[in-house]
C-alpha cells in the first residue's frame, strides 16, 4: 500500500471526483459515511454520552459538520463548536447550510472555550492534510485547552495542527488523540513513534479513492498489510528436495550468549531453509548438536568466540553477528566474509547473499571502510542505536528516515530499521513500513529470531532479495502476534516467537 503527501493526497482527491463524477460535496459525504460507521461501531449511543465536534473551517472541519449531521440522525447527543475564520470552504458552507436547526452550534472565541468535562467525547475536526504551518493565537489556544481536559478525543483524519508528512518543533500545539481514523491510505506521520502520543490508535477507512491514480503516483514510503504479503511465500513444489531451498550458514554465538545462536538456529529451521550449517565457538558445540538436531555445527577453532571464517563455497546465503562478541579475531572473519561475497566467478555469478545483525554491526560501525565492501543487497538489521553507530544521531524521526534512506541507496543494501512500524529501506531509494508486531516482541533475543527468519529466505533462489527481505519482517511480527494472543505482551519471549513461524507463514 502506498503512503501519499499532503500535496498528493489533494490530488488524489482532485483525481477521484473527475474519475468517478462525483461532486466534492459527495466525496466529503462518502469521508462522513466512513468517519460515522466507525464511530458507530465503537460507541453506542450509551457509551458516547454528549459528543463535541470542534471544527475548523476547512474541508476537515466540513467533514466534522457532515459527522454532526450523520450523529444527530442516529440518535446521538451532539453539539458542535466552531472556530472563528474569515473565509470557509464550499463543502463547508454545504454543510453547514445542511446542519439539523435543532442541533446545537457555538461559535469559539478567545474568552469562550468549549466546556469540556472529564470523559466527553471530542470529535476533533479543525484541521487535516490542508494544515500549511504550525497553529497560533485562538486555534493554538483551542487544542492546548482539549489537551489538558480529560475527554476522550477522536481525530477525523489526522490530529489537528500534526503535520501530515514533516517534522515539527517540539512544543507545537498538537491534538492528543485517543484515536485517528483516516481515509483510504495511512499517513507517514503515523508510523513515526514521536508522534505516537497525538496520533492513537490509528484506522483506515476505505472510500473508494482513485487507485489508477494511486497507481500512478510515485513516493518511497510504503506500507505492507496483510493485502500486500498476501501470496508471497511461493509453495513448495511437489517434486522438491531439501537443495531445492538452499543451504545456509550462520556465524553465531560467544561465550554467554549461546543463547543468541540457537534462536537465530531454530529460527531459520521454521522459515523453510533447506539445509543449516552453524558455525559456533568451541563452548557452543554440545548446546547446538544437542538443541538444534536439525543444523548441523562447524565448531570454531577458539572456545568462546568465531575466529576462522570457513569454506564458503557450500552456502547459498550467510548470516553473521548474533550473540558474535566484538573481538578483534571476530572483526577479521567479517571483513573475509565481506570480501569473498563480494567476489564473484563462472561458479557463483552474483554476490553471495549476507544478513548482517547485532555484534556484526557494531563491528561495521567501528571500522566503517567495511561498509564499502558490503555486495549489492546485503541485509543490515539494525535498531535504531545501532543504526546510529553507522551513521550519526538523528535530530528527529524524520532526520532518520532520511538517513535510512541515504544510507541504503549509498550502499546498495537493503536496510531493517527495527520498530513499531519496522521500515525496510532499499538500494533504490524506497521505505517500507511493516503492520504486524506488538509491544510483546521489545524482549531479548527478538533480533535474533529476525535474523535466522532472514537467512532462511535469503537462501530461497526463488525470492527476489527485497521480497524476502519484506516477507521475513512481516512473518516476524506476525509470528510475535500469533505467540502474543497465548503469552500477552508481558510474557512473551523469543522462543515463542520462533515457535508461531510456521503458522504466521502459513498465512502469507
Ligand atoms: N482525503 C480525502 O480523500 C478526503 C479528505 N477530506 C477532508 O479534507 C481535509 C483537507 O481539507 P482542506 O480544506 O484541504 O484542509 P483543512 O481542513 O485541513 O484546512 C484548510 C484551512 O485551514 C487553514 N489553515 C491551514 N493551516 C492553518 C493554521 N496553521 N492556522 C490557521 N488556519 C490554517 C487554511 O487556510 P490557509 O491560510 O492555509 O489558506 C484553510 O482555510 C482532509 O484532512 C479530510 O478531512 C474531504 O472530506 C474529502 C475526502
Ligand atoms: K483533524
Amino acid at each position: 500500500m502506498k503512503i501519499l503527501s499532503a500535496a498528493q493526497t489533494r490530488l488524489l482527491d482532485q483525481a477521484t471526483i473527475a474519475e468517478q463524477h462525483l461532486t466534492s460535496t459527495a466525496l466529503m459525504e462518502r469521508a462522513a459515511s466512513a468517519f460515522a460507521e466507525w464511530f458507530f461501531g465503537r460507541f453506542d449511543v450509551d457509551d458516547a454520552g454528549e459528543i463535541l465536534i470542534l471544527c475548523g473551517p476547512g474541508n476537515n472541519g466540513g467533514d466534522g459538520l457532515a459527522v454532526a449531521r450523520l450523529l444527530y440522525q442516529a440518535s446521538y447527543a451532539v453539539r458542535v463548536a466552531l472556530l472563528p475564520a474569515a473565509q470557509h470552504s464550499p463543502d463547508w458552507q454545504h454543510n453547514r447550510q445542511h446542519l439539523p436547526a435543532a442541533l446545537p452550534v457555538a461559535e469559539i472565541s478567545a474568552d469562550q472555550l468549549p466546556d469540556i468535562p472529564a470523559g466527553l467525547l471530542v470529535i476533533d475536526a479543525l484541521f487535516g492534510t490542508g494544515l500549511s504551518r504550525p497553529l497560533e493565537g485562538l486555534p493554538a489556544a483551542v487544542v492546548a485547552h482539549l489537551n489538558q481536559a480529560k475527554a476522550r478525543v477522536v481525530a477525523i483524519d489526522i490530529p489537528s495542527g500534526l503535520f501530515t508528512d514533516a517534522p515539527q518543533a517540539a512544543d507545537t500545539a498538537i491534538v492528543k488523540a485517543d484515536h485517528t481514523v483516516s481515509f483510504s491510505l495511512p499517513k507517514l506521520a503515523f508510523l513515526l513513534p514521536q508522534n505516537a502520543e497525538y496520533v492513537g490508535q490509528w484506522h483506515v477507512r476505505d472510500i473508494q479513492l482513485s487507485g489508477q491514480f494511486i497507481a500512478d503516483t510515485a513516493t518511497p514510503w510504503h506500507y505492507t498489510d496483510e493485502a500486500t504479503m498476501r501470496g508471497a511465500l511461493p509453495a513448495r513444489p511437489k517434486f522438491s528436495h531439501k537443495g531445492t531451498f538452499g543451504h545456509a550458514l550462520l556465524l553465531a554465538g560467544s561465550r554467554g550468549k549461546i543463547g543468541a545462536a540457537m534462536l537465530a538456529t531454530n529460527a531459520c529451521l521454521r522459515s523453510g531453509v533447506g539445509l543449516l550449517t552453524v558455525q559456533v565457538p568451541g563452548c557452543g558445540y554440545d548446546i547446538l548438536q544437542i538443541s538444534a538436531p536439525e543444523a548441523m555445527c562447524l565448531t570454531d577453532p577458539h572456545l568462546d568466540f568465531i575466529s576462522a571464517l570457513p569454506d564458503l563455497k557450500p552456502y547459498q546465503a550467510v548470516g553473521i553477528g548474533p550473540g558474535l562478541g566484538q573481538d578483534a579475531a571476530s572483526l577479521a572473519v567479517l571483513r573475509q566474509l565481506l570480501e569473498f561475497a563480494s567476489t564473484t566467478s563462472e561458479n557463483r555469478p552474483r554476490p553471495l547473499p549476507l544478513i548482517i545483525d547485532a555484534d556484526a554491526l557494531n563491528l561495521l560501525g567501528q571500522h566503517r571502510e567495511l561498509l564499502a565492501l558490503m555486495p549489492e543487497n546485503t541485509v543490515l538489521t539494525p535498531h535504531p542505536k545501532e543504526f546510529e553507530r553507522l551513521t550519526e544521531k538523528a535530530r528527529d524521526d524524520y532526520h532518520r528516515l532520511e538517513l535510512l534512506r541515504n544510507f541504503a541507496q549509498q550502499y546498495r543494501c537493503l536496510v531493517v530499521l527495527k520498530g513499531a512500524y519496522t521500515c525496510i529501506a532499499t538500494p533504490d531509494g524506497e521505505l517500507h513500513f511493516n503492520s504486524t508486531g506488538n509491544p510483546g516482541m521489545a524482549t531479548g533475543g527478538s533480533g535474533d529470531v529476525l535474523t535466522g527468519l532472514l537467512l532462511a529466505l535469503r537462501a530461497d533462489a526463488r525470492l527476489l532479495p527485497f521480497q524476502a527481505v519484506r516477507l521475513g519482517v512481516y512473518a516476524h511480527g506476525l509470528a510475535g502476534d500469533l505467540a502474543a494472543a497465548h503469552t500477552g505482551h508481558a510474557g512473551l519471549v523469543a522462543g515463542d516467537i520462533v515457535r508461531h513461524i510456521g503458522p504466521a507463514l502459513m498465512r502469507v
